[in-house]
């Protein structure tokens, strides 16, 4: 492990992949501002560099069901076609300009049905904003980004959404997930369509041991058939230390360890949720040294300020984590990813291998 935390600038010109990123908590303060003079959606604070900082302060809570309410307002100014493409373009625009090589980014289409959009209609015009972004990213700034289409734990459309998933799996869309409120909404009140899913062949993660503890990770694997967890944070309950510093690890843990069951944490997310205290006492710490198959991740970069580059610098500066380091988070991530194997290699040797492999920074 290197001395000296990596530099900013290093990280954001290494590539990285991010597998947990919602589109409606990563849109630009200017953006929630535009959209929602367009519509007369009434914001709390107008101007859009204190709106950048009313949702991070608002979702600094310290609750997932506070935190979570901050995205009324940006659910609100994405009702339309226009909107949806608009922010999912400048998403991909600022993904590819924080060195984010591959993407998967999740929403709920059944949030954005209130002026009238249908299902397809609204992943319809989300594909087109990642489309539009994809060829405007351009200088030499290479992404491949895919949907995840979420239902909302505490509604009943989860079928419905899985259903939506598999259609569009040739056209942009590479999985499926649940997320909003844990605690009192287990994963298994969705177990159908996890169900469907598996007969289809089709991806899933769940959110799970992020509010709610080992009996919701249990679950989501378990009974549901997860092939990832959306945090997982808590899966720390289950290992236990000893005197001597050797890690205990339940039969969950043992499980997730075994079967490489990918983590997606999302270290300054957990802080405003009350998951960690710290990014230093971050569980992804003592987890990658006992090799999980840990990612890391933004979760919503509108709501915590952050990137991939300041959630890699500041693991940095916890743990001495340096550029082998960052590689091995990244290429675990690629490793995750719903993409076809085929896609995942090429990506790896093509894209990641080699961006490590000179000093990070020098242009080719
Ligand atoms: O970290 C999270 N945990 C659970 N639900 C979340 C989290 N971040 C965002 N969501 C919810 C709020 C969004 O409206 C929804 C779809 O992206 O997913
Ligand atoms: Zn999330």
């Amino acid at each position: 492990m290197a001395g000296n935390p990596l530099d900013a600038d290093v990280v954001r010109r290494a590539p990285k992949v991010l597998l947990h990123d919602h589109l409606d908590g990563g849109l630009r303060p200017a953006t929630v501002a535009e959209l929602a003079a367009e519509i007369g959606h009434k914001l709390p604070v107008a101007d859009p560099a204190d709106l950048g900082r009313w949702f991070r302060e608002a979702a600094d809570s310290g609750s997932l069901v506070r935190y979570l309410e901050t995205f009324d307002h940006t659910v609100a100014v994405m009702q339309h076609a226009s909107a949806l493409t608009r922010v999912a373009r400048e998403c991909v625009e600022d993904l590819a300009a924080d060195g984010v090589v591959y993407a998967e980014v999740r929403w709920a289409p059944e949030q954005h049905l209130q002026q009238g959009l249908t299902l397809d209609e609204a992943v319809a015009a989300v594909q087109q904003g990642f489309e539009e972004g994809v060829a405007a990213a351009g200088n030499g700034q290479r992404i491949v980004v895919r949907q995840l289409l979420t239902a909302m734990r505490h509604q009943a459309r989860s079928m419905e959404i899985a259903e939506l998933a598999v259609a569009w799996r040739d056209r942009g869309v590479a999985g499926f997930d649940i997320a909003g409120a844990e605690a009192g909404f287990p994963p298994t009140r969705h177990l159908d369509a996890f169900e469907y899913l598996q007969r289809e062949n089709a991806h899933f993660t769940i959110h799970a041991g992020e509010a709610f503890g080992l009996p919701s990770i249990w679950q989501a694997i378990q009974w549901c058939g997860a092939d990832r967890l959306g945090h997982g944070v808590r899966i720390i309950d289950d290992i236990t230390i000893d005197a001597d510093g050797t890690a205990e690890l339940g039969r969950l843990a043992q499980y997730v360890r075994d079967k490489r069951i990918p983590l997606e944490m999302a270290p300054f997310s957990n802080l405003q949720t009350g998951a960690a205290a710290s990014i230093a006492e971050h569980p992804l710490g003592l987890l990658t040294q006992l090799r999980f198959r840990v990612t890391v991740n933004t979760d919503n970069r509108l709501m915590s300020d952050t990137s991939m580059t300041k959630e890699m610098v500041a693991l940095s500066e916890a743990f001495g984590y340096d550029l082998d380091d960052l590689r091995w988070f990244t290429i675990n991530a690629m490793k995750s990813a719903f993409l076809p194997f085929e896609e995942r290699l090429a990506l790896i040797d093509g894209v990641i291998k080699p961006g490590y492999a000179s000093p990070v920074g020098e242009t080719t």
